[in-house]
């Protein structure tokens, strides 16, 4: 892979989840204003790979790019990045915190920031912007309605803004997951340790429905990670589940309970196996390693050409 594209400028959390993910020097870097445009990008062809933020520890799910990946040419998350997420109140030199009527931010760091905004600046207007880094780089060339910014403490710094607070997150441990997203090619090794992402459509709403699709993965001892329903957009009350499992679609448990799920759903959408970020190894329960699915094959096999 060598085109990376981010949401920018330099200086976004994305941008330090792509650090993390790629040496430095490896590859070139291309900015982008929206997850929908990287995303668009790669699709066609432009650049090769796009770093995404996909769950907030605080918010949950990050709604555009679940449903940019649900929908449209398939693409497939590679790989898997969590980044700290701590929060400053960045100003232009000499600007004190009385000075501040609106503040400038992405949305998912005002989201993260409302409790301090309620406690120091009650009054402020919030104005959103593209992302936290360019908040921060429009303050320093002095065109935008507002006079501070939330952003990382390495943005502020990169355009020279003083700190008016830091650590203003209203959740001190907040973890941002970003995933790295390429079209469909090679799957990433399988490595003990890792995650699938699926999103499933039902054939038609009934009771007990959703129980069904899980059961696939409870019958085969697959912990889930993540699930989310989002709506399908058609009409007023269809949803799709966005979910995310532990294990890798070469693990015998794991593609059993996909084929469940394709007998049963309308559309399974396969959105990539990857190593976790955290490297923890699946829990295997007792009878559902290889082994034992593929011990139950053999005998199957051996009773279809004639055996006992
Ligand atoms: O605007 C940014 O810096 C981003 O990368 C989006 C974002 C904002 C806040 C938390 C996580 C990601």
């Amino acid at each position: 892979m060598s085109r990376y594209g981010f949401l920018g400028p330099e200086g976004t959390f994305t941008s330090m989840a792509l650090d993390a993910w790629q040496p430095a020097a490896a590859g070139e870097r291309v900015t982008f204003g929206s997850v929908d445009a990287a995303l668009t990008a790669l699709r066609s062809g432009a650049i090769d790979g796009a770093m995404v933020p996909i769950e907030n520890s605080v918010e949950g799910g990050v709604s555009a790019t679940l449903d940019a990946l649900a929908s449209g040419e398939p693409l497939v998350v590679v790989g898997e990045v969590l980044v700290p997420v701590t929060f400053v109140l960045a100003a232009t030199s000499g600007t004190t915190l009385r000075d501040v009527h609106a503040v400038g931010t992405h949305s998912h760091a005002w989201a993260q920031v409302r409790g301090w905004m309620a406690a120091h600046l009650p009054g402020a207007e919030y104005v959103a912007t593209l992302s936290t880094a360019s908040a921060a780089e429009a303050l320093e060339h002095g065109r935008q309605p507002y006079e501070a910014a939330v952003c990382a403490p390495a943005a502020a710094q990169r355009h020279g803004l003083e700190v008016l607070a830091s650590g203003i997150g209203d959740m001190q441990a907040a973890v941002t997951r970003f995933v790295l997203v390429a079209r469909p090619g090679e799957l990433p090794a399988r490595t003990g340790a890792d995650k699938t992402t699926v999103v499933l459509f039902q054939r038609e709403d009934h009771a007990g429905g959703l129980l069904e699709l899980l059961e696939q993965f409870a019958a085969r001892g697959i912990n889930m990670t993540r699930l989310e329903s989002r709506p399908t957009k058609d009409s007023m009350g269809s949803y799709c589940f966005s979910i995310d499992l532990e294990g890798h679609v070469l693990d015998e448990r794991l593609g059993e309970a996909l084929m469940g799920l394709k007998r049963i759903c309308a559309e399974v959408r396969f959105l990539g196996s990857y190593p976790r970020a955290d490297r923890q190894r699946a829990t295997v329960a007792p009878l559902t390693s290889d082994a034992d699915f593929s011990a139950a094959r053999a005998w199957l096999d051996g009773i279809r050409s004639g055996g006992s």
